[in-house]
């Protein structure tokens, strides 16, 4: 690497280590790391900078070890994206699908829970329908355990681009309310704050257990 390079590279990890963000998202990520939910270097999470711009956590690393320097910078133009200080989530093409969808969205986390793997793989349907419990409520907008909520599931591909594609086309039909499972992968959830994001990733991750726990005791999807 050319010294300038190296200045540079020196530079963002001292910027990264200052950014509160940053340095937010890793306690975050150290949290979920705590629940089991990010197991053997899998999940990606990131946070929004700018408009244009979020840090994303760097593909590989384990998730529940991050430091603020694991967090790289990537610019999006539409479906293009910019990256230019190493090599970030495998999975970034869906985190800057979701940032162009909601400009208001801030922090994206993607988890591979047991159960929200296991629970994408018995329901065969493009959405599966929550009601009866009150913890729907720790996702905004939900005021009651009357109503029904939907929560979108995906085929899983290698392909992220083309699954964004999808993200796209499902976010103008059917709502999506701040978490979509991706079939036999895992989940994805988002939020207006670090808090919001969390809280709904701790919400959508009891309704799942809670159903699946249902499921298990009574036979009946
Ligand atoms: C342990 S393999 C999991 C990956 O294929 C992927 O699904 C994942 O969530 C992590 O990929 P990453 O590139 O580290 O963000
Ligand atoms: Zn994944």
């Amino acid at each position: 690497m050319s010294q300038s390079g190296l200045i540079t590279m020196n530079h963002m990890t001292h910027i990264q280590q200052l950014n509160p963000n940053a340095v937010a998202l890793c306690s975050l990520g150290r949290w979920i790391a705590s629940r089991h939910w990010v197991p053997a270097t899998g999940g990606n999470f990131s946070i929004r900078q700018d408009e244009n711009t979020a840090l994303v956590t760097a593909s590989g690393r384990d998730k529940g070890e991050l430091s603020p320097q694991d967090l790289l910078p990537v610019s999006w133009q539409q479906e293009e994206l910019f990256s230019p200080l190493g090599k970030p989530s495998a999975e970034t093409a869906l985190h800057a699908q979701l940032y162009q969808l909601d400009p208001a969205i801030k922090v994206v986390l993607h988890t591979h829970s047991v159960a929200a793997t296991v629970f994408s793989r018995i329901i065969s349907t493009e959405q599966y329908f929550f009601s009866g419990y009150e913890m729907q409520k720790a996702i905004t907008g939900v005021t009651s355990h009357e109503q029904s909520l939907p929560l979108a599931i995906f085929d899983n591909t290698q392909n992220i681009p083309a699954l964004a594609q999808q993200v796209k086309h499902c976010w103008q039909t059917k709502p999506l309310n701040f978490g979509l499972l991706v079939r036999g992968h895992g989940l994805y959830v988002w939020g207006y704050s670090l808090e919001q994001a969390k809280r709904h990733l701790e919400g959508w991750e009891f309704l799942i257990n809670c159903e699946l726990e249902r499921i298990k005791l009574t036979g009946k999807p």
